[in-house]
């Protein structure tokens, strides 16, 4: 697997002020700038990239503290890599795209990384309204931030639909020596809460796809509403494609 120095651009969002469904360029870019020491966001230029068909687009988005590995786990679903090197903290709130192929349907997962930090809470609160899933991450090496996960859990019931599609991921899966949070505490804590649960690492790759496809299959069944996939469930779901120790075919 390719490692790439962590050169994460800062990038603030000005304000959700669209229909954050939306967003309003053709291309799907946010109203990000970067920041002047006049505080005045200077927009940039939407990134030109060909505009992939789909049936449809479902907004996920990315929660839990600061260096718990969002955009890492972000970064290593979209492009394949792992972000080492410095730790950047996320400023605001960004997103990217990823269309992938659930059976026949091409679903566009538009992602949105937040800031870990409590400083931005209330910039990210704005967008949690329109979500249709929610990753939120803790880092098992991390006591606190697992002890955060019901906090957050409570943000998520006040601020987003009620109907969302949630997802406890214990990220760093891969750091044996540095554990501090067993996979049965992650595993107790989600089923406390009725909600699907993995560890991932975004360093090996481990369980990243089969999250992302988890949420696209889950969101695509309750889109089409087809009575021949009333039995999916994205937990059992989830527990299965574990088992199996595989991840479903993930085309983009
Ligand atoms: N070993 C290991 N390190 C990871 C993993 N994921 C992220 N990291 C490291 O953890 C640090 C934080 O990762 P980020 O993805 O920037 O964390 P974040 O949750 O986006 O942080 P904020 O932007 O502050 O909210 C970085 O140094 C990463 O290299 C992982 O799965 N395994």
């Amino acid at each position: 697997m390719a490692d790439v120095q962590h050169q994460q651009v800062r990038r603030v969002v000005t304000r959700p002020s669209w229909n954050t469904q939306q967003p309003p360029h053709a291309n799907g870019s946010p109203v990000v700038g970067t920041v002047r020491r006049d505080s005045t966001p200077t927009p940039l230029r939407p990134p030109l990239r060909p505009v992939e068909a789909c049936d449809f687009t479902c907004k996920v988005m990315l929660l839990g503290d600061s260096g718990v590995g969002k955009t890492c786990l972000l970064v290593r679903f979209r492009d394949g890599l792992f972000l080492s090197g410095n730790f950047i903290s996320t400023v605001g709130i960004d997103f990217r795209n990823k269309v992938v192929t659930v059976d026949q349907s091409k679903v566009k997962l538009q992602i949105w990384d937040t800031a870990g930090q409590e400083r931005f809470r209330s910039v990210t609160h704005a967008y949690y309204r329109d979500a249709h899933a929610l990753l939120l991450l803790y880092d098992v090496t991390n006591k606190t931030s697992f002890d955060n996960i019901r906090a957050w859990l409570g943000e998520i019931r006040e601020y987003a639909q009620d109907d969302v599609v949630i997802m406890l991921l214990g990220n760093k899966a891969d750091c044996g020596s540095e554990r501090v949070v067993r996979k049965e505490d992650g595993e107790r804590l989600a089923r406390e809460y009725n909600v699907a649960f993995m560890e991932t690492s975004a360093k090996t790759g481990l369980n990243v796809e089969l999250t992302f496809m988890a949420v696209a299959r889950e969101l695509k069944f309750r889109k089409s509403g087809n009575p021949d996939e009333s039995k999916f469930n994205v937990q059992d779901y989830v527990r299965e494609q574990s088992q199996r120790g595989s991840c479903p075919p993930c085309n983009t």
